[in-house]
């Protein structure tokens, strides 16, 4: 039985952390071994007499570990055992002193009363309590675990249950056993006080700190916002600049014509409706710096000072007189009509005779922007009229792109610049159209006023631009095309030709380019004539002569760089020296001045003129004709109707017909690898057979060209300044040709005209008389 007033011996259950409260109730882990034992003890008691002190260990005192003096007395409720584990319910009744030997099982109790206080000071000091515990509860509002120290009054007796209660949730011990010991309940508040107001302020630091990082947080944050907002404003701004850029550019392009404006500020007006983030606006965008780009009605004006232009085109090339001329009725033309209407010129030659590089000297000479498109190659017709805005990756057509001013800032062509259609006869069509046909368009005078790009859309005049275009051959250009061309032939040149050419232009130009002075580089003009005869007999243009000196000017750039030279004048020694062996050593043309069956004819080739053997041979057989030498057909036709006429004048020129009965003729032309075609070579073979019959030698000196009919009749051929150009080069002295070519012979240079005993021929008994002189008496 409890008696809180007397006192009694009670058994003693030592605790190690734990300080139990009067009124409160709680579980507690005995880890004391022989606490446990007293604990089996008691449970075997009625419940009302499960009394039990528990006290615990004062730790501080750690030598003696002795017990604390207060504990409480507490009414076991229920106890449990698992395995050696116990624990039991206790229910604090009331604080004790307790007096116990050491070890003991038991202890005395002797029951503690709290002091009588004044009951004001009493409640001042709950008050100071409570508004720091409703402070700690409000900062821990989110901690549940703090829940359990709120106050409801109404379910305490007293003030003293409630500062049991609030004093249980301390986690100090020691702490505790201060309440517990403390007889004055306002020193236990103040204890708590204490307690709380220390937390209070950690809380209020905490808060503060969460404020000051959740501020920071909030600033940061708005910052980001601040910032992309930013950007986005700026990145509308851009746009809005760009297209306000462009509306100023459209605005200030006073070249633009007013369809082109009005089609630019179309697309302005599409460009605004777009959203922002639409693919199409730089589509938009580059067709408006495309269009803009264009020269439109900007022209420049043309020289037409007759004399200066005259000059700058002399000064440029030589041997070009019938461009030159060309070029100023073109100027007297223009100064008298007053027209600005441009002009369609193709030169037709062979590489390298300067196609290119004068048409940039008539740029010059008129004073015209110069831009070029190389064609050769080019197989689609897009690539000309451009593709339309709606396929992915489209680009304006080459002709309108080479109208175009440059990157930004560079000089834009006039819309009358001079245009070079380089090799227009290596054009192709394929399966994507013909782009023949779109430059048909191009080039009618008729039609190019109202060229359309695809790409543009709009109509572009083309009738001011300048056309010139380049061929090799003429015949590769389709013949619609042709017409719509005024056709200038640039032939080879003489030997005498290209030596001007050099000495005036190409080493010049070679040591301008090299920054090389006479001193240090020069070539006599035995050392230029072995170069072109030994090195580039063969070529009509001067390229690889160009290519033959500026290797020469390197090889001596290096040795002056190098310090072994100070300077060179090259002469024809030397030239083996810095270019390896001739390619064409010097030799006589034929082992033998005359011989039966063969005969040298000239020929035609892209590259300029050639001469070209003709052999026969008779052999045992049946009267048949092998033909070899990769003949085309027109050539073989040529050795049928040669061997018919001659056939046909047996008897004019006593020949044995038993000849044509039982020998085989084998006719052939050397230099297998090279095809040949062309009428030209009938007459040629017609003397080569003669000669093989007859057995009547020719001498190799002597070259012959003309077409041949079945009755004998020589017909005029193509090409003939080429060939008795080659004729020179390759020193014949006579050349037999058609008296209808005699018309041509203006445009023989006289130094060619010089060198060579032309023999006009109508007939192919004139050619037989004077090779043959005997047949002539016939
Ligand atoms: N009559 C000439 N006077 C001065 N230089 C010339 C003459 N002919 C050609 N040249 C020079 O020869 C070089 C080759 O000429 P260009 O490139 O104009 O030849 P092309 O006829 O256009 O050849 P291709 O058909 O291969 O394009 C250039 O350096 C050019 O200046």
């Amino acid at each position: 039985m409890f008696d809180s007033e007397s006192v009694k011996e009670y058994p003693i259950i030592i605790s190690e952390d734990v300080v139990f409260f009067p009124f409160t109730a709680g579980v507690l882990a005995i880890k004391h071994a022989p606490s446990s034992e007293i604990v089996q003890n008691v449970s075997k008691q009625p419940v009302e007499d499960r009394y039990v002190v528990l006290c615990s260990k004062n730790k501080s005192d750690k030598k003696t570990s002795k017990l604390f003096p207060v504990g409480t007395l507490c009414r076991l409720r229920q106890s449990i055992f698992v395995h050696n584990d116990c624990q039991v319910v206790l229910e604090g009744l009331q604080r004790v002193q307790v007096n116990c030997v050491e070890d003991s099982e038991r202890c005395t109790a002797v029951p503690l009363h709290t002091l009588e206080e004044a009951p004001a000071k009493i409640e001042a000091t709950f008050r100071v309590l409570r508004d720091y515990l409703e402070q700690y509860l409000k900062l821990n509002s989110q901690d549940t675990t703090h829940r359990a120290l709120a106050i409801e009054e109404k379910e305490f007796v007293n003030i003293e249950q409630i500062v049991y209660k609030i004093s249980g949730n301390i986690h100090d011990i020691e702490k505790k056993q201060k309440i517990l010991q403390s007889d004055s309940l306002v020193a236990r508040m103040k204890i708590l006080i204490q307690w709380l107001s220390f937390e209070v302020s950690i809380g209020k630091f905490k808060e503060t700190l969460s404020i000051k990082a959740a501020q920071k947080m909030r600033n940061d944050y708005q910052e980001y916002v601040r910032k992309t907002k930013e950007e986005i404003i700026k990145r509308e701004s851009e746009d809005q600049n760009l297209y306000y850029d462009m509306e100023k550019k459209i605005q200030n392009a006073k070249h633009l014509t007013q369809e082109a404006k009005k089609q630019a500020e179309n697309e302005l007006k599409k460009l605004r409706l777009l959203p922002q983030s639409s693919p199409e606006i730089s589509g938009i965008l580059s067709y408006l710096e495309f269009l803009i780009s264009l020269p439109w009605k900007k022209v420049n004006p043309l020289n037409k000072d007759l004399n200066q232009a005259n000059k700058v085109l002399e000064k440029s090339h030589s041997g070009m007189e019938k461009v030159n001329e060309r070029i100023l009725e073109f100027l007297a033309v223009h100064r008298r009509r007053k027209t600005d209407q441009g002009a369609v010129l193709c030169f037709v030659g062979p590489p390298g005779v300067g196609k290119t590089s004068v048409a940039k000297a008539i740029a010059k000479a008129l004073n015209l922007d110069f831009t070029s498109i190389a064609l050769g190659g080019c197989g689609d017709e897009a690539e000309i009229r451009g593709h339309r805005r709606t396929y992915i990756g489209a680009t304006p057509g080459r002709i309108l792109k080479a109208l175009q001013g440059r990157e930004k800032g560079r000089h834009r062509p006039g819309s009358n610049a001079v245009l070079l259609l380089d090799e227009i006869d290596k054009l192709g069509a394929d399966r994507r159209g013909d782009p023949y046909a779109a430059l048909l368009e191009v080039l009618d005078p008729e039609q190019n006023s109202e060229f359309r790009d695809h790409y543009l859309e709009i109509p572009y005049d083309l009738r001011k631009i300048f056309f010139i275009a380049t061929a090799n051959k003429k015949y590769d250009i389709p013949a619609p095309l042709r017409d719509r061309m005024e056709l200038i032939h640039l032939s080879g040149y003489t030997t005498q030709e290209k030596i001007q050419i050099a000495q005036h232009h190409l080493i010049p130009k070679i040591m301008k380019e090299y920054c090389l002075t006479e001193e240090q580089f020069s070539l006599t003009s035995s050392a230029l004539y072995d170069l072109l005869i030994q090195y580039t007999p063969k070529e009509a243009g001067v390229r690889g002569l160009k290519e033959r000196i500026d290797a020469l000017a390197r090889k001596v750039i290096l040795k002056l760089e190098r310090g072994i030279l100070e300077g060179e004048i090259i002469d024809r020694d030397q030239l083996s020296e810095y270019l390896g062996t001739p390619l064409y050593p010097p030799k006589n043309l034929y082992n033998q001045p005359e011989e039966i069956g063969v005969m040298t004819g000239l020929a035609w080739t892209e590259v300029g003129g050639d001469i070209m053997k003709i052999e026969a041979v008779q052999v045992i057989g049946k009267g048949k004709t092998f033909l070899t030498g990769k003949l085309g057909d027109i050539m073989k036709e040529s050795v049928q109707v040669a061997l018919n006429c001659l056939k046909e004048n047996i008897e004019y020129y006593h020949l044995d017909p038993q000849f044509f009965i039982e020998k085989d003729i084998h006719v052939h032309f050397p230099e297998n690898a090279i095809p040949k075609d062309g009428p030209s070579a009938g007459a040629g073979i017609f003397l080569t057979l003669l000669s093989l019959i007859s057995k009547k030698p020719v001498p190799s000196t002597t070259a012959v060209t003309g077409e041949i009919t079945t009755k004998g009749e020589i017909l005029r051929i193509g090409g003939l300044k080429e060939k008795l150009i080659a004729a020179v080069n390759h020193e014949i002295d006579t050349v037999l040709l058609p008296e209808r070519n005699r018309q041509d012979l203006d445009d023989i240079p006289e130094e060619v005209k010089q060198k060579l005993n032309l023999v006009f021929v109508r007939h192919i008994h004139q050619a037989v008389s004077h090779l043959f002189p005997d047949y002539g008496k016939l």
